[in-house]
């Protein structure tokens, strides 16, 4: 039994159990360790982020077959998607490994030092939280000479009027229905809704995507955008340049009013997907009680070594990272792991060359600047392009959508961004990640290594060949 006014102190106390968790090796023996989670173990890329999307993915892949191997003389059929077996393989998978690691550092005598709080977590004072545990029992308070923020974000819900009345998913819950829908209506146009068109139209639902403006996925290099736009809308029902006015219920689903380039108009669905982006929990943990400052993003302000603005605070992650990726939560709980451990001898976080990729159908990848982005900074820059039908692999698969654009500078030919839409691009992308990070120049890679022939890299080789 806790006495009244009891205040428990740590040396170390870790908001979130995402990238958070990877903080404790067996360096942190000696310190007293609170973790506190309100949620499911492990955060979001175990739970309902990059890991269970992937494996939607894969699946997807599997379903898509038939779409496009009769042209190439295979006839396939899709005679089912067992979509309970699908999902239950997936959950089935990850549930136990985020149960498994909640009990680890609950039980196990490696983590005799570590506290496990399952609870809210939120600032009253500097370095000072209140925990209110999810079994309803009275809440606590807590101390911590060093707190590390990893509370990561959540799913924006837009302010469409109505939007409360429904039942509108998010990627939170989309993956655990119960039966597929036949009709998906999916507002927003980025990430989670380009993979989550991929999935549902594989699987023979009807999607169709809302998208503000006038392209899918319009923050990558245009080229990149207006082709996966294109080819998004020979699969599905592509709605650009719309605004989201009302939602409603209708027919047992929902019916979604908009206006557009021609007027009113109305997209119906079984189900509505909400895909708009997500924020970071800065405002649930109330940062601001402990003098931690808070960019207008909502991302709390951290300066190269992950320290955020109060004494002994660290931030890590979607809380503090506009890129919002699992690869760079994961290099920033390196740089705090350290820093935590060697307080004299600070490292600085990476960010020069953080890539991304969609894993939609065609698959997207890129690194470093757009065009578009080096003409607005003022930057000089030459571009060349390679489709992969014309390279040996690409053209025996007969493929006539993807290609690779790599942008470099014309003095030095560092390469400043590479954006590929096509498949394994996130596969081809990484030897540029690697030339750019360890500063080998276009040229020298180019002409300097063997390419195996004839592999998909050859498409990354020409493009490189093709820039000098
Ligand atoms: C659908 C989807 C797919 C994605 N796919 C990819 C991908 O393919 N590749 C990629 O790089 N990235 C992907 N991401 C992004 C990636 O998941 C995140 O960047 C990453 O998980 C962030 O990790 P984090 O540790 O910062 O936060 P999280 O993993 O979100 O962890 C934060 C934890 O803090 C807890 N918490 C929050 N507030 C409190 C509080 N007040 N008290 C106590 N606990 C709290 C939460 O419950 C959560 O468990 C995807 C995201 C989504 C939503
Ligand atoms: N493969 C990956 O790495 C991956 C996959 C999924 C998610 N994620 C991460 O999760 C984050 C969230 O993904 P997301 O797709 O929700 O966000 P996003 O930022 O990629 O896209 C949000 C979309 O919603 C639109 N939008 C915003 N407000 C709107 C409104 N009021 N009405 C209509 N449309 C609106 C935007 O124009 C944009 O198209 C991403 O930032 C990404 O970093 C990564």
């Amino acid at each position: 039994m806790r006495l009244d006014g009891f205040v428990a102190h740590y040396d170390l106390v870790i908001i979130g159990t995402g990238s958070g968790n990877s903080l404790l090796d067996p360096r942190f023996a000696d310190k007293r360790v609170a973790l506190v989670e309100r949620g499911v173990f492990g955060g979001t890329c175990l739970n309902v982020g990059c890991i269970p999307t992937k494996m939607f993915v894969h699946a997807a892949d599997l379903a898509a077959v038939p779409g496009h191997s009769a042209r190439l003389g295979v006839d396939t059929t899709l005679d089912g998607v067992r979509w309970t077996d699908v999902r239950d393989r997936i959950f089935g998978r990850i549930d136990p490994i985020a149960a498994g690691g909640q009990q680890y550092r609950v039980q196990h005598p490696d983590n005799a030092n570590v506290t496990v709080y399952a609870g809210n977590a939120r600032f009253t004072g500097e370095r000072t939280l209140e925990i209110t545990p999810n079994d309803g029992s009275p809440a606590e308070t807590i101390t911590g000479d060093q707190v590390v923020l990893a509370a990561g974000g959540r799913a924006v819900v837009p302010e469409v009027e109505g939007i409360h009345e429904v039942d509108f998913h998010t990627s939170d819950t989309i993956m655990r229905i119960d039966e597929l829908p036949r009709r998906l209506v999916i507002l927003g146009s980025g990430f989670v809704a380009a993979e989550f068109a991929h999935v549902f139209s594989a699987f023979g639902v009807e999607v169709t995507v809302i998208a503000r403006s006038g392209a899918l996925l319009r923050a990558e290099d245009r080229d990149v955008s207006q082709r996966f736009t294109e080819l998004a809308q020979q699969r599905w029902d592509v709605r650009l340049d719309r605004k989201a006015l009302r939602v409603e219920r209708h027919d047992g689903g929902i019916r979604l009013h908009l206006e557009g380039p021609g007027g009113a108009e109305t997209a119906d669905g079984d189900l509505l997907l909400v895909a708009t982006g997500r924020t970071p929990n800065s405002d649930q943990l109330d940062v601001a009680a402990a003098g931690i400052a808070v960019a207008p993003s909502g991302h709390v302000v951290v300066d190269e070594f992950q320290r955020t603005s109060a004494e002994g605070v660290w931030a890590l992650g979607d809380i503090s990272s506009p890129f919002e990726l699992k690869h760079v939560a994961n290099h920033e709980a390196r740089i705090v792991q350290h820093n935590l451990l060697h307080p004299q001898d600070l490292r600085a976080a990476d960010h020069r060359f953080v890539p991304h990729a969609v894993f939609s159908s065609p698959q997207i990848a890129a690194v470093g600047i757009t065009e578009q982005e080096a003409e607005r900074r003022g930057i000089r820059w030459v571009a060349a392009t390679q489709t992969f039908g014309g390279i040996a692999y690409g053209w025996a698969m007969e493929d006539e959508t993807g290609f690779a654009k790599i942008i470099a500078d014309p003095d030095t030919a560092r390469i400043l961004g590479a954006h590929i839409i096509g498949p394994q691009a996130p596969t081809l992308l990484q030897p540029i990640i690697q030339a750019m990070s360890f500063g080998l120049d276009a040229r020298e890679m180019a002409r300097g290594q063997y390419w195996i022939h004839p592999g998909m890299p050859e498409v990354v080789e020409n493009a490189l060949l093709n820039l000098f």
